[in-house]
């Protein structure tokens, strides 16, 4: 068949094109080679000032981000522009020190996903089977950083975290939130229109409770320790399928016979990023406090007051029994702000007066992405 004279127009044209896109490349291709020289000029600094420095640097990385969203001109969109930027960054680093990252495991789950998309892929992310192993991990200084779930959008929190920091050192140095979108998933052997058993985590069975109520209603619900072992079990049996994310489904070859089965939209879960770092202010902060009040009538009034009259924004207040004689009550807040900000200081002094004990878990970056 032969060109019409218009297609030839637009086949001329494409060549154009590609050859402006190849122009491109090369200056892109250029220009992050010169900004990866800049980073490992920036390791030589910082090695030179202090052999043990640590090279990562959360307050700089969410500034970086922050000030390409702003600067974006589309037409991608910001996030999608951070997430390469985020690659990049992490490529980056990765020349200076490769980062060691451990995560509530096994592979596949929702928080390697959250340690991937804080750190980016360059990382070296190791499962841990528990929450504690995260945390030893960490404190052991055989990891770098770790990352655990601490809140669900509608499951509410997750307490082993909240517990372990009780009796930890371990600072928080960042907070990542992910939308987690959970798919019922079958293998190639499934008879798909014989499932009558359903694996995954207790958590993700209450997110998708209706769905599942009006979906499956017989089949036989069976919680397991974590999304990607129910998708590996179902590997295994012609009659079961699993409820998982799409980490899960990649890493089984597993296929998505329905997407996106939570019942909320919105369903969403924040991590922390722990480590033994203090992070300097980034400008758009968070600060998380453990507090000890003694049990005494109006210690919850007298704790929130200070907060009130120096304005400082709470995001978050979680009750936790005590494990100790003194410790009473124990609250765990989030509020907006660093410690180091004199509002939140002077806050914070009058806090100590008033409780038995205040532990600053950490100040940290609002998470960007
Ligand atoms: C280059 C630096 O070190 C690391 C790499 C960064 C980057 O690639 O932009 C930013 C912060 C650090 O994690 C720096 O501190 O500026």
């Amino acid at each position: 068949m032969s060109d019409s004279p218009s297609n030839t127009d637009s086949s001329n044209n494409l060549d154009e094109l590609r050859e402006t896109i190849d122009q491109l490349d090369t200056d892109i291709l250029r220009l992050i080679s010169e900004r990866a020289a800049c980073a490992q000029h920036v390791a030589n600094v910082k090695l030179s000032r202090d052999k043990g420095t640590v090279f990562y640097r959360p307050e700089r990385e969410a500034q970086v981000l922050r000030r390409i969203m702003a600067l974006n001109p589309g037409p991608l969109d910001s996030e999608e522009m951070a997430r390469l930027f985020r690659e990049i960054m992490s490529a980056c680093l990765a020349l200076e020190q490769p980062i060691k990252v451990s995560y509530l495991g096994p592979e596949g789950t929702f928080t390697q996903q959250a340690a991937l998309k804080h750190f980016g892929e360059s990382a070296i992310s190791l499962p841990m089977a528990a929450i504690d192993e995260v945390f030893r991990e960490v404190e052991a200084g055989a990891v770098n950083y770790g990352v655990v779930p601490v809140e669900n959008s509608t499951e509410g929190v997750v307490n082993h975290t909240l517990d372990s920091f009780m009796d930890s050192s371990i600072r928080i140095c960042g907070e990542v939130v992910l939308r987690i979108h959970h798919h019922l998933l079958v293998a190639d052997t499934t008879r798909r229109d014989k499932v009558s058993r359903i694996y995954s985590h207790p958590q993700s069975f209450a997110q998708c409770r209706k769905w599942l109520d009006a979906h499956f209603p017989h089949a036989e619900r069976v919680p397991v320790a974590s999304n990607a072992e129910a998708a590996k079990l179902v590997k295994t049996e012609w009659h079961s399928a699993a409820i998982a994310g799409d980490m899960a489904a990649k890493l089984y070859g597993l296929t998505l016979l329905t997407e996106k089965i939570e019942d909320r939209p919105d369903n969403s879960t924040r991590f922390l990023i722990i480590g033994n770092q203090d992070v300097p202010r980034s400008g758009d902060d968070k600060t998380s406090l453990v507090v000890a009040m003694r049990n005494q009538p109006g210690a919850l009034h007298d704790l929130l007051e200070p907060f009130h009259r120096h304005q400082i924004d709470l995001t978050r207040l979680e009750t936790r029994p005590s494990r100790s004689g003194v410790w009473n009550y124990v609250f765990f807040i989030d509020f907006k702000g660093h410690h180091e900000d004199p509002q939140v200081a002077a806050m914070l002094e009058e806090v100590r007066l008033r409780a038995a004990e205040v532990k600053v878990l950490g100040s940290y970056p609002q998470g960007v992405l």
